[in-house]
């Protein structure tokens, strides 16, 4: 049974059944501890917003009225710009996603599981690194994600 670092198999005679103890944390668990899976990652992300976002407003504009069906074929440009290497997510984003992000290049920094929105995250653990999303919806609007560490 593969273990992550410092994880071992103890056996409880208490309840007559083995348990996982980290030798460095001194935590304990039933279940096996995750290998191998991330515990957090680096994104930015490139997000336009349409007039059903849970907040249609943004630096850029005061009153997002823009369709779903007009956000996606914006962010759909976006993706050939991208990919075609006629763009960069970073300089794309500084100028264009309705994330406050956007002053960053739309890099959100680090973030761990059950910080961003189930969707956003979801999408992002699963990219490798340098690895570029298809156009991912969440409550705020449609998003391409760059997963950079
Ligand atoms: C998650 N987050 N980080 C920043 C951020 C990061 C770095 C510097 C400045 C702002 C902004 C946000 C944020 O939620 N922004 C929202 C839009 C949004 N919704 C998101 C859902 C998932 C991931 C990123 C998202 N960004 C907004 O501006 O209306």
């Amino acid at each position: 049974m593969e273990l992550p670092p410092n994880w071992e198999i103890r056996h409880s005679r208490t309840y007559g059944k083995d348990y996982y103890f980290n030798t460095l944390t001194k935590e304990s668990r039933w279940d096996a501890p995750p290998v191998g899976d991330k515990e957090r990652v680096r994104a930015s992300h490139l997000l336009v917003k349409h007039k059903d976002s849970r907040r249609p407003s943004s630096w850029k504009e005061e009153n997002i009225t823009r369709t779903k069906e007009e956000a996606l074929a914006i962010i759909q440009e976006y993706q050939t710009k991208i990919q075609s290497g006629e763009d960069t997510l970073s300089a794309l984003a500084t100028n264009l996603s309705d994330c406050s992000s956007a002053k960053r290049g739309g890099d959100l920094g680090y973030f761990e599981r059950g910080q961003m929105q189930k969707p956003f995250e979801d999408a992002a653990f699963a990219l490798e690194v340098g690895q570029l999303s298809e156009p991912v919806w969440t409550d705020s609007g449609c998003h391409l994600i760059l997963r950079t560490a």
